[in-house]
């Protein structure tokens, strides 16, 4: 262990809550611009941590720095209380982080249980997936469906090609194919953008059971309604950095925007409001 993560280690604040993933100090510039100033992040065990802040805060960085997408200049990213040091989006897949992005990747012709396996297609056992590598359709078809059970998603087939559903159901089956592969963290960025109401509502319903089902999930984003409607804690960044961890159960919408924006400083709030 070098001096400084022996260093780093001491400077932890020790929480009672084990944490799923966690972020000390990250650093990211470009040239002259600091997109993350230290920024720290704690995420607990079936939660949904909503991320927010104002334009260029610096929030695409800091979950582009837990996915992998960069690697900060400094700074440590812990998962399950190990250090971890993403080289690409791939490494942090392999360690279990799926991220749904904006733009939403699903492919519209082909099936949902395609989409679904998109990437990691399950092989016919035996020469004939080995060698040949002939697909085991009917098995991801089944475990398509019982997927989309767990998570209370209701689509008439899997056979349909995803260009045959509304946008809301869309951005579903890219929800639910991250939420199928992530084995300790779903990042979403913005799910719920460009959705309708009805189609908002029923990607939040999708986020609450995957949270339900036990994997914490952040979330990033602009539509505040949203984000008291689901999250149980609210990381604000602004600046580079996380200036206060809120609960949404306790501060208005209001007053979390004026902590967004820099009107009211964290430390003029009450303790209740603020997240343990
Ligand atoms: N690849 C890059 N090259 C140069 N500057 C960058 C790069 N990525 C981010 N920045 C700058 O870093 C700062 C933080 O950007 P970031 O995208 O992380 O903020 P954000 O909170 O996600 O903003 P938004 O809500 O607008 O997406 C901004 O000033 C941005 O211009």
């Amino acid at each position: 262990m070098t001096a400084a993560l022996r260093q780093n280690e001491q400077t932890r604040p020790t929480t009672a809550v084990p944490l799923v993933m966690e972020a000390r100090n990250l650093v990211k510039k470009y040239g002259s611009v600091i997109a993350m100033n230290g920024a720290d992040f704690e995420l607990r065990p079936g939660e949904i941590l909503a991320v927010i802040g104002d334009n260029g805060a610096g929030k695409s960085s800091l979950i582009k720095a837990l996915s992998g997408a960069t690697i900060p200049d400094s700074g440590e990213i812990y998962l399950d209380g190990q250090p971890v040091h993403f080289k690409s989006p791939i490494d942090a897949r392999k360690n279990g982080i799926e991220t749904v992005y904006q733009d939403l990747a699903v492919a519209p012709a082909m099936t949902i249980a395609e989409n679904l396996f998109l990437g990691r297609e399950i092989l016919r056992p035996g020469p004939l997936g080995k060698l040949f590598r002939i697909l085991d359709k009917k098995k991801m078809h089944d475990e398509a469906v019982r997927h989309m059970q767990g998570l209370q998603f209701a689509i008439k087939s899997m056979k349909q090609p995803v260009e045959t559903l509304s946008g809301g159901q869309r951005q579903g089956v890219a929800v639910a194919r991250s939420a199928a592969f992530a084995r300790h963290v779903v990042i979403m960025d913005e799910p719920t953008a460009a959705l309708g109401v009805r189609e908002g509502n029923m990607v939040l319903d999708l986020i609450r059971q995957v949270r339900d089902n036990g994997l914490p999930v952040i979330l990033i984003s602009h539509n505040m309604p949203h984000v008291f409607e689901v999250a149980d804690r609210i990381h604000v960044h602004r600046m580079g950095k996380r200036a206060a961890l809120l609960n949404p159960k306790r501060i208005s919408m209001a007053d979390t925007v004026s902590v967004m924006t820099g009107a009211i400083k964290p430390e003029d709030l009450s303790a209740e409001m603020l997240a343990h």
